[in-house]
């Protein structure tokens, strides 16, 4: 904990006792503005939190906090293009990708926006000449087809964007390879044909094992197809530029970014190649502009009406002071079917930490376990624990107002009202629950006997008081996608900033890669490692006969 925010924290453990053992439908009935008083929104993105187990007081000292924890100041240092990813001395400059920043802010020298809009306009252009079959195939056709191979952030948020902006994709279908299980590859491969397919290799670092080896399987598929000439319908996106001329690939078709962008940080950069490609130049600007006027409201609202930042705090009040370990993020919208997918690396690579940036421990709780599925589907599935179940698990929903599809076969308008009804009644269930009274009435109304409802009520009661925040917005547009996208960056920002982490590293994911290297000669050549431990040692034993 640091320590200038230790009577903070014990302001907000009193708030948290205090507010424990009252209800959510007391704190309702209390206050009939409360609907109003814990909602917040940027033009029509709206943000309700009155189901959270939090009052005035709270909000207050939890308001209080980050302005002891320097949200403001840090926010600024990142703007300005400091160093704050302190442990790999880079800056952290994703909001200058979608031209977030303030113009004139240099790194190292260079002036970060115009490079920025030298790359988005290559990048672009190239996404552009694909669509309109400007840039050929070996054959002079257009391309039917795109693989995006890459992994982490360099796969999840073109995944995430292109699921999301489906009723936008007029473009060549687009396919993602990351797993290095072979099947991944083999199973998009084989349904596609080679002769009209583009190959994008997306690595920040071109040297993540996994990519590689697909991108080498994916060249072969390629070269068997059209010999010498394959390297025509490779394109890479990558800060090492240096390999990428290695690999042959040649410049024009070869897309940078830079050290300041994580790589969960970069769709809004060339790793957003594959969407522009789907979705095209038009809607993929209004993208990178749904992202800076959430970054403009970042920067310039207060922090009591500042969405990002109520968000983390609100996160912060569940995850310390109510001590719920994990959240669930359920998208009322199935085009965010990988949305949750998408802020697990967001979040849970950037605040998954427990040391603080002086490298001592912290004494508190950070990164929530993060996990998710659209609804309605989660409702027929896991919403039992989370109504019922010995935990409480905080829920953040998501819906759009309007569907983003149109048919002529289908009444989207019911399917979307039926939709929101869902997430409405879900949202009141978890909130104020079924006491025994209003079970035994029901049943008393179902003509059972009372012997018959003793034996069933506490099975059918619902404790209530399950906190939820809802995220409601008109339509579900690329402008809305990157107002979302960047209100979880933010948020996850303003968490790290109050836990006092690095969210902009990710030492968490190297050890693995390391014992990797050293286990693969010995799967290769069916041998078991000198000193290695039992438990790998009988592994391997087993995979080798296994394999016999
Ligand atoms: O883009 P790359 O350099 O290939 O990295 C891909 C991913 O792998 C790493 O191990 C990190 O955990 C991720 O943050 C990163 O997005």
């Amino acid at each position: 904990m640091q320590a200038n925010l230790a009577k903070h924290w014990s302001l907000l453990q009193q708030h948290a006792e205090r507010l424990k053992s009252q209800p959510l439908c007391d704190l309702f009935a209390a206050d009939a503005e409360r609907f109003s008083q814990f909602s917040v929104h940027l033009d029509d993105l709206l943000m309700d939190f009155s189901k959270e187990k939090i009052d005035q007081a709270a909000l207050a000292a939890l308001l209080q906090l980050a302005q002891a924890a320097q949200v403001e100041a840090r926010r600024d240092a990142m703007v300005q293009g400091e160093k704050i990813n302190s442990t790999e001395q880079r800056a952290v400059l994703h909001m200058a990708l979608r031209d977030g920043i303030p113009a004139g802010v240099q790194v190292d020298g260079q002036d970060v926006l115009k490079e920025v809009a030298a790359v988005r306009e290559r990048f672009l252009d190239f996404a552009e000449a694909v669509r309109t079959g400007a840039y050929k195939t070996v054959s002079g056709q257009a391309f039917t087809d795109v693989v995006n191979i890459g992994i982490g952030g360099s796969d999840l948020g073109p995944v995430m964007v292109t699921t999301a902006l489906a009723p936008w994709h007029d473009g060549p279908a687009v396919h993602f390879v990351s797993n290095v299980d072979g099947a991944h590859s083999v199973d998009t491969l084989k349904g596609l044909n080679p002769q009209t397919t583009l190959v994008i290799v997306a690595s920040k670092t071109f040297t993540t094992a996994e990519t590689m080896l697909n991108f080498s399987t994916a060249l072969a598929w390629l070269k068997a197809s059209l010999g010498e000439q394959a390297g025509q319908h490779v394109a890479a996106v990558s800060t090492n530029l240096a390999a990428t001329r290695s690999y042959g690939i040649e410049d024009t078709r070869v897309f940078g970014f830079w050290d300041w962008v994580g790589g969960r940080y970069s769709v809004w950069s060339a790793i957003g190649l594959p969407v522009a490609i789907a979705v095209g130049k038009q809607a993929f600007t209004e993208f990178l502009a749904g992202a800076k006027a959430m970054d403009e409201h970042f920067r310039s609202a207060p922090l009591a009406q500042n969405l990002p930042v109520l968000f983390a705090l609100l996160g912060i009040w569940r995850r310390n002071l109510l001590q719920y370990p994990t959240v669930a993020l359920i998208p009322y919208d199935q085009h965010l079917a990988r949305f949750p997918a998408y802020v697990q690396q967001l979040d849970m690579e950037s605040n998954g930490k427990r040391v603080q940036l002086d490298g001592s421990p912290i004494q508190t709780s950070t990164g929530p376990v993060i996990w998710g599925e659209p609804g309605t589907n989660a409702q027929h599935s896991f919403f039992q624990l989370i109504h019922q179940g010995s935990e409480v698990i905080p829920v953040d929903f998501l819906a759009a107002a309007n569907p983003s599809s149109q048919s002529e076969f289908a009444d989207l308008e019911l399917h979307h009202e039926t939709l929101l009804t869902n997430v409405l009644a879900q949202a009141q269930a978890l909130a104020f629950g079924r006491d025994a009274e209003a079970v035994r009435a029901d049943l008393q109304a179902a003509g059972l006997s009372a012997v018959q409802i003793e034996a069933l009520v506490t099975h059918r009661t619902f404790p209530g008081d399950r906190p939820s925040t809802l995220m409601l917005y008109r339509q579900l547009t690329p402008y809305t996608l990157g107002r979302l996208v960047a209100l979880f960056e933010h948020k996850v920002f303003v968490q790290g900033v109050i836990w006092g982490v690095n969210s902009y590293d990710q030492w968490g994911v190297e050890l693995g890669k390391k014992l990797a290297n050293v286990l693969a000669p010995a799967l290769h050549d069916r041998t078991v490692p000198a000193g290695v431990d039992a438990s790998t040692a009988g592994l391997l034993q087993h995979i080798h006969a296994l394999r016999a």
